[in-house]
């Protein structure tokens, strides 16, 4: 456990580019792999989750290599001739791998276990062992529907029509994915949109998608049985790991920088409207559009903040972003609240009780709430830090991990946190890039 201390940074100043996108990178490796023929991908995120992602997609009977620093290069053996796992796909800390891949296999006929770490095995299954169990798949898994867990999925699959209970991009994509093999049109409604990028990216391998409205809700039909074509995929930089710098440089005097190539995906963006919201000055530059998703390179100059309320609204399209919110929460002027984050206790960790504490820890002052947190900026003085020889658990997230990173940027003797390794799941350069961009 390399535990490490963040101390109070230079400004942050010049261009930098964050790593691919989490999301699109793990769909690009799976629908590339249900491809018949030789797909290339350029931007590949290669941290641990999608790492995850590539290793069960080989174990699936998929042939996939590395050519270049984000470059790789699949060869997919066609949907519905995925091979029975001979091991169990481990899929490490990574939500996003283990729902989307028990999506796939649910219509496929054929056992699969899957394992992960301590906080993927603390993580809920529930939500898509029912629309799953409905098509025909059966489960064995531990009490309460946590990993480990066994899979046996069904041959014909039956089409479903499933209303999201739970506002996710994850389930959504389970159901959608287990539909791809499934005869006939498998329906999803979500009342709350979320993350579209599993719609657009099987659009552009070739399925049949439809979205339409439902009782005013958003309707999403896939037509089984398709057939996917390999494609080129440009995978743009992820607003996820962005926010970490968006953040530091709002947060740290004299910061300057240009983040390029980061996806501004309307579903995905909603952290720089927040930021915006609070004063933030976050200029898009050079908007355009890269692999089907708008691209914009983002100006962020120091700002001083004010407390805002968000909107519950919000959420969906910030759910990630809110652990770096609520450090540039603790330095604004006044006070900020953040309501309808209940999906945040299921994350990697409980990011709502994990943030509470850490700042806290940090000497900021923060309130914990059912579902969310309410926050008394210090109006742009530095945090105190964490106490000597007192370390911020990071509880195997990597979200809280670079949060707390920036925190330390603005705080008078440093944020200790108990361990950085988590950092390699979602942004492995994160070290290289803050250093480099506070030279
Ligand atoms: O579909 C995806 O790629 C993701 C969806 C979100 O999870 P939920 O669907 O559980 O909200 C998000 O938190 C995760 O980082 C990635
Ligand atoms: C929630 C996250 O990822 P996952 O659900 O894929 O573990 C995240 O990256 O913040």
């Amino acid at each position: 456990m390399p535990a490490h201390t963040f101390q109070t940074s230079r400004p942050l100043r010049g261009t930098i580019r964050v790593p691919g996108d989490k999301s699109i990178s793990h769909r690009a490796l799976m629908f590339s792999s249900l491809a018949i023929g030789e797909s290339t991908i350029h931007g590949l995120l290669e941290g641990e989750d999608v790492l995850a992602t590539a290793a069960a997609m080989r174990q699936l009977g998929a042939d996939i290599e590395r050519t270049g620093e984000g470059d790789w290069r699949v060869n997919g053996a066609g949907l519905g001739s995925l091979l029975e796992p001979k091991n169990a796909l481990d899929m490490g800390n990574s939500g996003t791998s283990t729902r989307l891949l028990m999506g796939l296999l649910a219509s496929h006929g054929f056992a699969s276990t899957f394992i992960g770490d301590a906080s993927l095995s603390g993580r809920p299954m529930k939500r898509v062992i029912d629309p799953l169990g409905q098509m025909g798949a059966s489960f064995e898994a531990s009490t309460g529907g946590t990993l480990p867990l066994m899979m046996r999925g069904a041959s014909p699959a039956v089409p479903i029509t499933y209303r999201l209970p739970v506002a996710s991009a994850q389930v959504k994509s389970a159901v959608l994915l287990a539909g791809l093999n499934t005869p006939g049109i498998t329906r999803v409604i979500e009342p709350v949109e979320t993350r579209d990028h599993t719609e657009r990216m099987l659009t552009g391998f070739g399925a049949t998608l439809e979205i339409g409205e439902h009782n005013g809700e958003r309707l999403i039909a896939i037509h089984g049985e398709a057939e996917l074509k390999p494609q080129n995929v440009i995978v743009p930089g992820d607003p996820s790991s962005a926010a970490f710098f968006m953040v530091a440089a709002l947060l740290v005097p004299g910061s300057d920088i240009v983040i390029e190539n980061v996806g501004m995906n309307r579903t995905r963006a909603g952290i720089v409207s927040a930021l915006r919201q609070m004063g933030g000055s976050i200029e898009e530059v050079n908007a355009r559009e890269v692999g089907g998703e708008p691209v914009a390179d983002l100006h962020v100059k120091h700002s001083p903040l004010q407390g805002v309320d968000i909107d519950p609204a919000i959420v969906p399209s910030m759910v990630d972003e809110f652990p770096v919110l609520f450090v540039a929460a603790a330095l604004a002027q006044g006070t900020t609240r953040t309501t309808g984050l209940d999906e945040l206790r299921v994350k990697e960790s409980d990011r709502i009780a994990a943030m509470a504490a850490a700042l806290n820890l940090a000497g900021a002052d923060v309130e914990e709430h059912e579902d969310g947190l309410t926050i008394q900026g210090t109006g742009g003085e530095p945090l105190k830090g964490t106490p000597k020889n007192a370390l911020v658990k990071t509880s195997l997230d990597h979200r809280i991990a670079m949060s707390m990173a920036v925190a330390g940027l603005v705080s008078r003797d440093g944020v200790s946190v108990d361990d950085i390794t988590p950092i390699a799941t979602s942004f492995p350069t994160f070290m290289n890039l803050l250093e480099g961009a506070a030279a």
